[in-house]
This record gives C-alpha cells, sequence and structure tokens, in this order.
C-alpha cells in the first residue's frame, strides 16, 4: 500500500510556537519548549507515523537567525534548503503582528517556491482580527501558498486540521524512517534537551544560560533499567550553589522530572546520574561543542 510521505520544513521566527506544535502532533514531548526564545539550539527533526503517512519535520538552518547575522550567503542556503522539501509550513504568532523578522521569513519561503501552508498561531491571545490580517499579510507575501489556517498550538486547537493538509499535500512515497523512531536525534542527544528544559524551567535569570549539559555515559543494567549520568556545567560556584539548592533539593526536582520525562521517551525505568561541576567559560570550550553537534556517543 503507498503512503503518503515527505519532509516538512518548519519555517518562522523564534518564539511562534513551532515547537509546541510538534509535540502536539507527536503526542508527547520530544522537543524542548520554553517562553526563553531560542532555546532550541540544536534543532530535533521529529518524524511523524501513522497508519497512511509519514511526516518529516525538519528545520531549515539560517531561517531562524537574527536579521543582522544573515548575510546574503545564509539566505541563500535557507532558500536552497527550503528547495529540497516537499512542503512548508510557515508559522506566526497573531497576537505579535506581522513583524519585520515575518516578512524576512516570508520573503525567503517564497523564493523557494516550495507549496506553503501558513499558520497563524496563538488565536486564544489574540482578537480574530488581528490574526487574520497577519495571515492575509503573509499571504500576500508568499509565492505559493495552498493553505491559510489559525490555530493554538497550546490549546491543540487546529492542529489537527494542518495536519490532515500537510498529508494531502505530501506526494506520494516510501516510508523513511522505522514507525517507531520519532527523531533522527540520538538519545544522548535527546537526554542533554531534556535536562536543559528543567534547568530552565526550574532555574532563574543567568542560570539556565551558563548551564551546558553533557552525556557522559549511556549504559544497559543487567535488570533492565538505562542507566544515564551526566554532567552539568555552570561557571561559577553560586550557580552550582543555586542548581543543588538547599540540601540537593533543587537538582533533586531537576532529576525527578528528567528522568520521568525520559523513562516515558524510552518506554522504560531510568536511573538518572546527574553531576553539577564548575567549568569557568565553558562557552569558550570546544568540548561543548562536540557534545551539541552530537559526536558522543549513543547507546552501546
Ligand atoms: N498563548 C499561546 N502561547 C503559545 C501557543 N503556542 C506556543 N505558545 C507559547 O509560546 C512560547 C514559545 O513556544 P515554542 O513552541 O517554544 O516556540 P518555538 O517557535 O519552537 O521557539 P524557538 O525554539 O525559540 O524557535 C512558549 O511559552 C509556548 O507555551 C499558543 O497557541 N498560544
Amino acid at each position: 500500500m503507498s503512503i503518503k510521505s515527505g519532509f516538512v520544513a518548519l519555517a518562522g521566527k523564534p518564539n511562534v510556537g513551532k515547537s509546541t506544535f510538534i509535540n502536539v502532533v507527536m503526542g508527547r514531548k520530544v522537543v524542548i519548549v520554553s517562553d526563553k526564545p531560542q532555546t532550541t539550539r540544536n534543532r530535533i527533526n521529529c518524524i511523524y507515523t501513522d497508519r497512511d503517512s509519514q511526516i518529516i519535520f525538519v528545520d531549515t538552518p539560517g531561517i531562524h537567525k537574527p536579521l543582522h547575522r544573515l548575510g546574503e550567503y545564509m539566505v541563500k542556503a535557507a532558500v536552497q534548503a527550503l528547495k529540497g522539501v516537499d512542503l512548508i509550513l510557515f508559522m506566526l504568532d497573531a497576537a505579535d503582528g506581522f513583524t519585520k523578522t515575518d516578512e524576512h521569513v516570508a520573503k525567503i519561503v517564497s523564493e523557494s517556491g516550495t507549496k506553503t501552508i501558513i499558520a497563524v498561531n496563538k488565536i486564544d491571545v489574540a482578537g480574530e482580527e488581528k490574526a487574520k490580517a497577519v495571515g492575509q499579510l503573509a499571504k500576500s507575501m508568499v509565492e505559493n501558498v495552498v493553505s491559510v489556517h489559525y490555530i493554538s498550538a497550546l490549546k491543540g486547537e487546529g492542529v489537527f486540521e494542518v495536519l490532515e493538509k500537510i498529508k494531502e499535500e505530501l506526494p506520494e512515497g516510501p516510508q523513511y524512517y522505522p514507525e517507531d523512531m520519532v527523531t533522527d536525534r540520538p538519545l544522548s542527544f535527546m537526554a542533554a534537551e531534556i535536562i536543559r528544559e528543567k534547568i530552565f524551567h526550574l532555574t532563574r535569570q543567568e542560570v539556565p544560560h551558563s548551564t551546558a549539559v553533557v552525556i557522559e555515559e549511556i549504559k544497559d543494567r543487567p535488570n533492565g533499567v538505562l542507566y544515564i549520568r551526566a554532567n552539568i556545567y555552570v561557571e561559577r560556584d553560586s550557580q552550582k550553589g543555586i542548581l543543588i539548592g538547599k540540601n540537593g533539593s533543587m537538582i533533586k526536582k531537576i532529576g525527578t522530572l528528567a528522568r520521568e520525562e525520559l523513562e516515558f521517551l524510552v518506554g522504560r525505568k531510568v536511573y538518572l546520574d546527574l553531576n553539577v561541576k564548575v567549568k569557568e567559560n565553558w562557552r569558550e570550550k570546544d568540548f561543548i561543542i562536540l557534545q551539541e553537534i552530537g559526536l558522543k556517543d549513543d547507546i552501546k
């Protein structure tokens, strides 16, 4: 039996709700969501599979970067990347109105000529009129728009209509990935992202941004438990104190929440071993780069 399958690029400025949308579609948490912009340092490709379709949601490098950092070359590269996908999902924020960054994303999307679905998100907090204005402006700026939807990813409103439309527009094709695969990222990457998300949610000010999570070890224990050891690097002793908390209460909270989510992801018991370490100026160190581009080994 043939299915509908293909690659869908998620385009939209930071914080419009791309991760929230993906999480609703996937029915479980696979992408970090935060109210602090650009938390998803490394974007994850998510694979949605059902009876008659497989959709691979991909990120477009360059498109989320601040305008001032976008050289002509990067714009070209982004356009080129969008030419290579089957469909674009261009997301906008109804509450924000149509901004300069939206205009810039719209230009890149339009230039690719690729079929585009527009989703105006956050209608739960914006008036209908404002949302419609955003949708219409976006539509007028993009060449190949197949439909415009008004949604609230947070409330799950309209998300499945978008999903149906995506399926309708995708070509018939093969199932590219096994059906139980939800992301093409290794487990070590997912684990680091999940731990980082908890730190983002539970701590304030400079702490989240001074934190790096490096997965040191993932091992199958004979009793079926998955053992994961992670180092959490901060830049100063004071930050270490905050992360550990009074009598270890904060790190315990982070650990419990992260473990529960990891257990959900891998479908079995997880033992999470977290160690907070101070490493001055870790941002300049290359070990974190290695981790972020996924060079650490996955489960052995
Ligand atoms: N009110 C409202 N808030 C939303 C909606 N969708 C997402 N948000 C919120 O918007 C913020 C950003 O959402 P994300 O899903 O992380 O946005 P993103 O586009 O992936 O952001 P980046 O990773 O920065 O590119 C979070 O606080 C979400 O809870 C929505 O439909 N309504």
